[in-house]
């Protein structure tokens, strides 16, 4: 996101995605570092994610932000992953839209009604302008309807 706003000025160094498979779980959990030495930011995020069983009450994805210090090395904050999951997800998705989205778009339609599907809805109707917007009942939001 970072390297993306600032057009390739900055230097990032971010690997990707370790995933280590949880087979008997149906999970993974995936470890994702990143450094940009002009910021002073020193970072690690480390999420599992699931496949659950439909009705299973556990989280799909639970995740947590480490920051360090860089030169020190020591930690100067553990952070709610989730939240930042949830917002960086959706504004990433906001940024693709933006770049490849037919400029007449009219219909936002949202599957799914979890955590990502909340976020998506949130920064998608305050960036963009959507005649009609689609998605499930339960994400809770006054003017979105269901449509089977
Ligand atoms: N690329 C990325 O950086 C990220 C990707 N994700 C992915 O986004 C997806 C959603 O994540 P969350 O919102 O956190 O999960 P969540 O568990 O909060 O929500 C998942 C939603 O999908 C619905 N769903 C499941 N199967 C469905 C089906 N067959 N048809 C329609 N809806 C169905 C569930 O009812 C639930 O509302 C997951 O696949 C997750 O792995 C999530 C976070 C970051
Ligand atoms: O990068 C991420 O945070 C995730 N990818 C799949 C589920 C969560």
């Amino acid at each position: 996101m970072g390297k993306f706003s600032k057009r390739d000025s900055s230097e990032i160094i971010q690997p990707v995605r370790s995933v280590v498979p949880i087979q008997p779980y149906n999970g993974f959990l995936g470890v994702m570092p990143s450094y940009v030495a002009a910021d002073g930011i020193l970072c690690t995020k480390m999420v599992t994610f699931y496949q659950r069983a439909e009705g299973s009450s556990l989280p799909s994805t639970q995740a947590t932000v480490l920051l360090f210090h860089p030169e020190r090395g020591h930690i100067t904050a553990i952070m709610d992953g989730e939240a930042i999951t949830a917002k960086r997800t959706a504004a990433v998705s906001a940024i693709s839209a933006k770049l490849l989205m037919p400029a007449l778009s009219e219909v936002l339609c949202i599957l799914g009604s979890g955590q990502q599907a909340k976020s998506h809805y949130d920064v998608f109707t305050n960036v963009f302008k959507f005649k009609e917007e689609w998605g499930s009942k339960t994400l809770s939001q006054p003017n979105l309807c269901w449509r089977s």
